[in-house]
Formats: structure tokens, sequence, C-alpha cells
């Protein structure tokens, strides 16, 4: 079993964000991570198809999704939405941003409005909210995986806690996705 981690980043904060989440989908027996970082055009659209699964990530940008990770779910329209390709495959999504809040929810919300659009069934958090730094979901969002960064080199942000967090999300959407597929074809 495949899932795909479709990601943009500027300048690497994002992408740390991406590994963490191919790690937490790899914990689990059977599947298998494929990161796909979106300025590498074009879409692998096949490869995709092959997928049960896509993450989506992007860094917070203008309280939005990166132009970039835009680009890539317009130029999906075609190969994608117009035959309903992705209908039922499960997605969720992450995003990280330089404050603390910066409108990250925004750019979750984006990512799952897509996947509603696609016929994608949306996978959130199930982790309660901490005001521990060290805790997973120290920043407290449900819709997906949230990570900060400052302007520090990302070797040192997001924090581990972030990063934990993002993998968590990786594994339950391999767990809920394996799960799906055994009940389909049960
Ligand atoms: C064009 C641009 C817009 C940004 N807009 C926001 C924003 O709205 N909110 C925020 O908290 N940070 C914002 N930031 C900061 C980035 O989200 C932050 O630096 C992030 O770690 C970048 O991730 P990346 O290294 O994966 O590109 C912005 C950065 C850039 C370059």
């Amino acid at each position: 079993m495949k899932i795909a981690i479709v990601y943009d980043s500027g300048y690497g904060h994002t992408a740390k964000q991406a590994q963490a989440a191919a790690d937490g989908v790899n914990r689990v027996d059977g599947v298998e991570a494929i990161l796909l970082p979106v300025a590498e055009n074009p879409a692998p659209w096949d490869l995709l198809q092959e997928c049960d699964a896509i993450i989506f990530g992007s860094p917070t940008y203008n309280g939005s999704l990166s132009a970039r990770l835009k680009k890539f779910m317009e130029d999906a329209t075609g190969p994608v939405w117009t035959s309903m390709k992705w209908r039922n495959k499960i997605a969720a999504g992450f995003t990280n941003s330089g404050a603390m809040h910066g409108d990250k929810l925004n750019s979750l919300i984006g990512m799952a409005l897509f996947a509603a659009q696609h016929s994608m069934i949306w996978v959130g958090l199930d982790l309660f909210a901490s005001t521990n730094p060290e805790d997973m979901n120290r920043i407290g969002g449900w819709l997906g995986a949230m990570a900060q960064s400052d302007n520090a080199s990302p070797d040192v942000t997001p924090i581990k806690s972030d990063l934990e967090t993002a993998a968590h999300l990786g594994q339950r959407v391999a767990e809920t996705t394996k799960q799906f597929i055994a009940g389909k074809t049960a």
C-alpha cells in the first residue's frame, strides 16, 4: 500500500515536516510513503493514482497555501478532477508557518476543501491540544498537523514536538487507510 506526501517547501522547514509525516507512515507494516515535492514538475499523476491516500503539505504563505501547491491543485483539474480519479482516496494535511498562529488554519481548510472537491475522505488529528511545548499538538489544531518555524535553519525548526505531531498524523493516515482498504475488500 502506498501513501503519497505531496508538499511544497520554499526554504526547507515544511520539508522537515513532510519527512516526519513519511516516517510516521512507514511505521505501519505494509505501508510505504512516497515523498513528492511539487516543485519537481510535472506532477506524476499515474503514480498518484496508485496511492491509496494523499497527504498534502504546504508552508503558510500570506495566510494561505503556497503558490506552488496551489498550482499543483489547479493542474489536477484536467487529469484527475474531471473523471473523479481520487474518489474515496484518504486525504490529510499539514502546514508550517513562522508565527505560532500565522493563519495556518486557512491553509488546512484549503487542503480539506480541495480534498472534498475531489471526493476524497479527510482524516484529521486525534490528539488533544497541549500547552507543554514538548508535547505533540502544542499548537492545538485538529484539522491537520501544524508546525511553527522561526527564522532559524530547518536543522533547528520545526521543533521535535511539531515533527512528532506530523509523524503521528502520517501513522494515523496509514492505519486508517489500511482499515478502509480491508473493509472494502472484506
Ligand atoms: C511569502 C511568504 C509569506 C509568508 N506568510 C506567512 C504567514 O502568513 N504567516 C506566518 O506565520 N508566516 C508566514 N511566512 C513565514 C513562513 O511560513 C515560514 O518561514 C515557514 O517556515 C517557511 O516554510 P518553508 O521553509 O517550508 O518554505 C511567510 C513567508 C514567506 C516567504
